[in-house]
């Protein structure tokens, strides 16, 4: 009797002693596995070496980009983030990662710009690796070199015209407060407005006309500021299959009530995991009303291509360039290569020689590289005007839009917007100092997109400031830590790096001017770098200059005015 009990004892004890042991064993593993692991090395937070947890609870919080700025300066240049995701501050470290000398090697994009395709077709902001890039980016890099961007503008105007529109919107839809003749309006739709008109004039052959009141094309534009549920957090990439579940459940609870679900011109849903969208099905091309308005702006400007309304020069749209280079494909008498999963581009093989493959874009292709430009160009350069305008209304900010005015009055510009400015008037803007000083600070202080600029470790891994990283981490770094570098934008101890103060670009010698503004980061560094820049900044300095020549600005927050919608 003794015997059999003590038998089932053994048997019961050792079924819940393997099952502890087992899991203790698989802890021990783990830890051990993690802590001994290449990225384990790297300084940062303990608990980042085993789990992802921090980062997204940061990253839920709303505080990553913070957090990570904070680890930099209590871990140095190079910090882990998690066991799978470093970040990098320092200059020679972003140097090797983004600029990416062929000795160094090249850092493919990280899978998160895979969200940034439209209508199922990547462009070269989504594209991942270089040989998928770098045929993108050269058929439009001409028309944003500086030379072209100011020669386009010299002979057609359409900036300028549009900061005329920009005034004439505040006179016809701005309300008066109080007895003087100012008047009110909401500066932030009207600064997304502004770029918008410029950037799909740029693209296309009829750009947007919101400054002169489309409603339409307000609507889409205001419908299409990155609303919090859009934003893709930590959580919403590392479960994507998850997320799309409960949006699919969310979608059809919605139907079943009735209820109307809002479709931003932000939504991603359909090309997050790079899906091709059924152009038939949807009720917009490309699934949205934004992406449905661009799809149709390029048709437009591939018929004027076709009928020879327009060439392919530089100060045609940009729209043109890509559309030749579809029609050029079409037109070849070449044979389909293998296909590809890009409903944007034609793998191309001569059928007479082995030239190897040739790509060449398809519509969906050509109409998703102008979405991405449009939105490249809307968000950014709006917010950074609105900050412009905001920063220089500050009371506390007086005195500079006291030392700005009398430039941009100097500058002698006509009160009239339909004729182009000169080569000369527009030289005369680029190089006026306080404009600049203003910009550049703006840019610094508030760059418009604060979130880490991500990378791919290559294969094998890569040495940074002494640290070994392997292969295939994420490794990101953020504009807002570069841009307050204090050993750069503060190195005579007289600016705080954190306070928006246009006179340290103005009292730095020539050495630290030159450093300052190699590292400002705002607009990334290297070949994937902003293709947009001296555009956008054209048009910055541009509306500056207009707005400042003749009128002062301040906050009126008595009279808070929204530009109306539909
Ligand atoms: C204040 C204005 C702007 C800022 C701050 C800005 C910032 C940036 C940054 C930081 C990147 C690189 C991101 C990375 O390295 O991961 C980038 C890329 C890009 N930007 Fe801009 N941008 C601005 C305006 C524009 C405009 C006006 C356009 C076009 C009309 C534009 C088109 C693009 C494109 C196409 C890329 C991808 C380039 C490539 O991968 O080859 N941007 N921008």
């Amino acid at each position: 009797m003794a015997t059999i009990v003590q038998t089932l004892s053994v048997h019961q004890l050792s079924t819940a002693s393997w099952v502890c042991l087992f899991a203790l064993l698989a802890l021990i593993a783990f830890v051990i596995r993690q802590s001994t692991s290449p990225i384990a090395r790297i300084p940062g937070p303990l608990l980042t070496k085993f789990t992802i947890l921090p980062i997204v609870y940061q990253d839920h919080i709303g505080n990553r980009t913070k957090w990570t700025e904070g680890l930099h300066r209590q871990y140095g240049p190079v910090v882990r983030l998690s066991p799978k995701e470093v970040s990098v501050s320092s200059s020679a470290s972003i140097r090797d990662v983004f600029t990416g000398s062929a000795k160094a090697g090249y850092y493919p994009k990280a899978p998160i710009f895979n969200i940034f395709q439209h209508y199922g077709a990547r462009n070269a902001f989504s594209s991942i690796h270089s040989e998928n890039h770098s045929w993108r980016r050269k058929i439009v890099a001409g028309n944003y070199a500086q030379t072209a961007i100011v020669a386009k503008e010299a002979k057609h105007g359409s900036l300028w015209k549009n900061v005329g529109r920009f005034l004439n919107m505040i006179k016809r839809e701005g309300t008066t407060s109080g007895s003087g003749p100012a008047k009110s309006i909401d500066f932030f739709s009207a600064c997304r407005f502004y770029a918008a008109d410029n950037v799909t004039s740029h693209l296309f052959i009829e750009g947007s006309d919101a400054l002169d009141g489309d409603q339409e094309i307000r609507r889409i534009i205001e419908d299409s500021a990155e609303g919090p549920s859009d934003v893709m957090s930590y959580f919403k990439m590392e479960f994507e299959t998850l997320n799309s579940a409960i949006d699919r459940i969310k979608g059809m609870i919605f139907s079943l009530l009735n209820l109307e679900q809002k479709s931003t011109g932000r939504s991603r849903p359909a090309t997050a995991s790079g899906k091709q969208v059924d152009l038939e099905q949807s009720q917009w091309y490309g699934g949205t009303a934004i992406r449905d308005w661009g799809f149709k702006r390029f048709l437009m400007t591939r018929d004027a291509l076709e009928q020879a309304r327009i060439d392919t020069s530089l100060e045609s749209p940009v729209g043109a360039k890509l559309a030749a280079n579809s029609m050029e494909g079409e037109k070849s008498g070449w044979i389909d290569g293998p296909p590809v999963q890009d409903a944007g581009i034609r793998l191309l093989k001569s059928s007479a020689s082995d030239e190897g493959l040739l790509r060449f874009y398809r519509n969906e292709g050509c109409a998703s590289e102008c979405m991405d430009q449009f939105l490249a160009g809307l968000d950014t350069v709006g917010d950074t005007l609105a900050y412009v305008l905001q920063t220089l209304s500050m009371t506390e900010n007086r005195r500079s839009q006291q030392a700005l005015i009398p430039e941009c009055s100097s500058l002698d510009l006509p009160q009239e917007y339909d004729v182009p400015l000169s080569s000369k008037q527009l030289a005369d803007i680029q190089a006026a100092l306080y404009v600049e000083a203003v910009l550049k600070e703006t840019l610094r202080a508030f760059p418009a997109s604060t979130t880490a600029f991500q990378r791919t470790v290559p294969p094998g891994g890569r040495m940074l400031e002494g640290h070994f990283v392997p292969g295939d981490t994420i490794i990101g770094g953020i504009p807002t830590t570069i841009n307050r570098d204090t050993s750069v934008f503060d190195r005579s101890c007289t600016f705080d790096v954190d306070q928006w103060l246009p006179q340290r670009w103005l009292d730095a010698d020539d050495n630290t001017l030159a450093e300052m503004n190699r590292r400002l980061w705002t607009f990334g560094s290297g070949g994937r770098g902003c293709i947009g820049k001296h555009l956008a900044i054209l048009e910055m300095k541009l509306l500056i200059v207009g707005i400042y020549s003749r009128c002062s600005t301040a906050i009126d927050d008595e009279t808070p005015v929204k530009v109306s919608k539909k």
